[in-house]
């Protein structure tokens, strides 16, 4: 197992909402940071977030100009599995889906060194399905990362059924060294978060979809009267309401009917109505 302190390089898999972000923070922390996709412009994508992201932390006297210039030059992008061989500690952030997440450990288990800490960003899916892709479950993690990463304090750690204690204890450091505060869930349907705050989201796409108010007045409604900073709406669509049905899905799947996902979340996403990152959702964004 490395030894935090020894950590250097981190690689990040997938360059999306998600991977970008665990970049970012990561390199404003001192990693060097190598972040691969699939393609060369899903990896210029997520560097266009990351110079955003650092941006708006230097207007707002977060960041000087010459930490994010030193945060910036410490992340390299590829599209080579092979440049994640140097990596001492791993952290996957691709798509929610469970057969590709499977790959994407079996390649890591391939190329990466033993003792390396392999974390997941799963927002629902099994880390114990997860970690049996590789031979050396004992090393896999869930490190779930909250959006937006650079301004989300807490990371909630998932231990799987075969994760062992010293993964866990490199795990909470890894997150504390990056400034992060960490929770511990059991490897359950949802985690602590997901499985409360998706019904939430969901029943709040229901109410608006069968009339009981605007969808101002839900979100008005949820932020004045329950003290939230976001409505559901608003919070599905900043999330992406792809991820929130897949998340959904997932749930429902092990949860049963509780969790079935609104017809209105459906159609949006049939629609590529995604959210904010599409420019529409519930909302309309520039
Ligand atoms: N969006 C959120 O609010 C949020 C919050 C917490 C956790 N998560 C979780 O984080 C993960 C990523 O979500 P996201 O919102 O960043 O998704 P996203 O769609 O923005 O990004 C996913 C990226 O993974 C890439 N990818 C797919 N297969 C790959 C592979 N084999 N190798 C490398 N890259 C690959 C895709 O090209 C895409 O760029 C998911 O597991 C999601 O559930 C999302």
């Amino acid at each position: 197992m490395s030894d935090i302190g020894e950590i250097q390089t981190v690689a990040v898999v997938g360059a999306g909402t998600m991977g970008s972000g665990i970049a970012q923070v990561a390199a404003t922390h001192g990693y060097d940071v190598v972040m691969r996709d699939v393609a060369e412009d899903l990896v210029t994508e997520g560097f266009e977030a990351i110079d955003d992201s650092l941006s708006r932390l230097v207007a707002n006297d977060t960041l000087t100009e010459s930490e994010s210039t030193a945060a910036r030059e410490r992340i390299t992008g590829t599209t080579d599995l092979d440049d994640l061989a140097d990596a001492d500690l791993v952290v996957e952030a691709v798509v929610e889906d469970v057969e590709v997440k499977r790959s994407v450990f079996s390649d890591l288990d391939e190329v990466c060194r033993s003792g390396v800490v392999l974390a997941t960003n799963t927002s629902t899916i099994s880390i114990t399905t997860i970690a049996s892709a590789t031979t050396r479950p004992e090393h896999v993690v869930g490190l779930h990362f909250m959006n937006p990463v650079p301004l989300m304090k807490g990371v909630e750690l998932v231990v799987g059924e075969r994760t062992a204690e010293a993964t866990v204890e490199a795990a909470h450091e890894f997150a504390a060294s990056l400034d992060k505060e960490t929770w511990e869930s059991d490897d359950k349907p949802g985690f602590v978060t997901n499985r409360i705050l998706m019904p939430w989201l969901n029943e709040g796409i229901r109410a608006y979809d069968e009339g009981v108010a605007t969808k101002d007045d839900i979100d008005r409604g949820m932020k004045l009267g329950t003290n939230v900073p976001m409505g559901p709406l608003e919070l599905a669509d900043h999330i992406g309401l792809d991820v929130v049905l897949d998340a959904t899905e997932t749930l429902h799947e092990q949860l049963g009917d509780r969790y079935q996902p609104a017809y209105l979340l459906r159609r949006k996403v049939e629609a590529g109505h995604l959210g904010k990152k599409s420019g529409n959702g519930f909302y309309e964004y520039e």
